[in-house]
């Protein structure tokens, strides 16, 4: 049998807005809507779900436990109704089940339930599960269709879109993954309704981050909204969900697989980030939080590597902080976070490169950066312990 090809949607009556990701023959749409996915009687999702991978008649659907019951149920009833077998698999909340163990679970549940090239693997969850359902989907067989719906600010801004996939090691974050593009990315802004309030906020650092690379613009309006958006108004919240998508599509567009570069801006505060996150135990900090601390200290190295006066760091403080996001980590420790640090991705041939800004909406690849400087960054953002 022919296998059905993925069709356009020709009919749009729905109130959903698109972003294309554009890839070449790996191009896919992002959906954003509000309260589409729970609509009993009208099947949204199994509807643009066809449209995105054409024939299925199994779908391994990986759930954050925080969902199951709610998002995760809301898309398992309507692929019920397409006449679509389902093997669900329900992975326990936070940072550490991006692991081997649970990478290991999910390939042996697939091998199980009969899972073959043509099944297709949905994420339903923040980054956590996107990530570890990603690398799922890119190894069983050597690569199954993947599509996400993220149920997080930070997921829906981020981690669904650009294809990096992957788990954590012990000594260092995202180090086994790979580049695997979705089939299409589904977000639902109602879903953020059960969100709690400091893993929305995580999610605010990058969306901030995007005005700091490479939009100006955005940035002046976050200035002017980020405490607005932190009250979750709907129409600014969505409004900051395009524009994030869209800079984040536009970055992926230029440099899929961060070879030339480009792509790296991306990671602007990550290598401190990441760091953090490490040493203090995954979870503990976490990942937007440890971003907005690693911006921090990148700001901060920029300015002692001549590359701006202190009005960025000022700037980044006001709009970060506007956010409710924290600005210092009271155990940075330099002497725990330079090792980590130096089996970043964005190291090459032993010498490991950061990304600095030079102006709002601009950001620079530098080597060659003295470890002092690196030091007095971490070393201010550090938080003493007061009285
Ligand atoms: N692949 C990428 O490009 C990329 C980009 C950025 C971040 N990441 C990764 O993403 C991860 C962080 O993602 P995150 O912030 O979404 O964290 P997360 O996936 O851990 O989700 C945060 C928390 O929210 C809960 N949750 C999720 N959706 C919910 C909902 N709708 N209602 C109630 N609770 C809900 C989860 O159970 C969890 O406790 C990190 O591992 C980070 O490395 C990846
Ligand atoms: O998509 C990218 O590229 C990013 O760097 C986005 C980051 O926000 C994200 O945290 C990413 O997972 C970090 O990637 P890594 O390659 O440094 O592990
Ligand atoms: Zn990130």
């Amino acid at each position: 049998m022919q296998p059905t090809l993925p069709q356009p949607i020709d009919l749009m009556t729905e109130p959903i807005e698109s972003i294309e990701v554009s890839l070449g023959d790996r191009s896919y749409p992002i959906w954003i809507s509000t309260g589409l996915t729970e609509s009993a009687e009208q099947p949204h999702f199994a509807k643009y779900f066809r449209a995105a991978v054409g024939d299925c008649t199994h779908v391994v659907l990986i759930h954050d436990a925080a969902v199951s019951n709610t998002i995760a149920s809301r898309v398992e009833q309507q692929l019920d109704q397409a006449g679509i077998r389902i093997t669900n698999v329900s992975i326990p909340s936070g940072e550490t089940s991006k692991s081997v163990s649970m990478l290991d679970s999910i390939w042996n549940t697939m091998l199980e339930s009969g899972t073959d090239r043509r099944s297709v693997v949905i994420a339903v969850g923040g980054g956590v599960v996107g990530d570890l359902a990603g690398f799922a989907a890119a190894s069983f067989t050597r690569g199954l269709r993947f599509v996400q719906v993220p149920t997080t600010l930070l997921s829906m801004v981020d981690s669904s879109v650009g294809g990096k996939t992957g788990i954590n090691l012990p000594g260092g974050k995202n180090m086994v993954g790979s580049f695997w593009q979705p089939q299409m990315v589904w977000i639902d802004t109602q879903s953020l309704s059960t969100l709690p309030d400091r893993d929305f906020i995580s999610g605010m650092a990058e969306v901030i981050k995007y005005g700091v690379i490479e939009d100006a613009e955005f940035f002046s309006w976050l200035q002017d909204k980020a405490a607005r958006l932190i009250e979750k108004d709907a129409e600014t919240l969505r409004y900051a969900i395009r524009k994030s998508c869209e800079s984040k599509a536009r970055v992926v567009a230029e440099d899929e697989r961060e070879t030339s570069g480009r792509r790296a801006i991306l990671n602007y505060g990550h290598t401190f980030a990441h760091a953090i996150e490490a040493t203090a135990g995954y979870g503990v900090c976490l990942h937007g939080e440890a971003v907005s601390i690693g911006m921090q200290m990148a700001a901060h190295l920029a300015i002692d590597m001549e590359l701006c006066d202190r009005s960025l760091l000022e700037e980044q403080t006001a709009v970060l902080s506007a956010a409710k996001l924290p600005l210092a980590w009271k155990d940075a420790d330099p002497e725990k976070m330079l090792p980590v640090m130096s089996r970043d991705k964005k190291v090459l041939h032993g010498k490991l490169r950061f990304v600095l800004p030079d102006r709002i909406g601009h950001v620079a690849m530098v080597g060659d950066v003295p470890s002092e400087k690196v030091i007095a960054a971490i070393l201010a953002c550090r938080d003493e312990p007061k009285g």
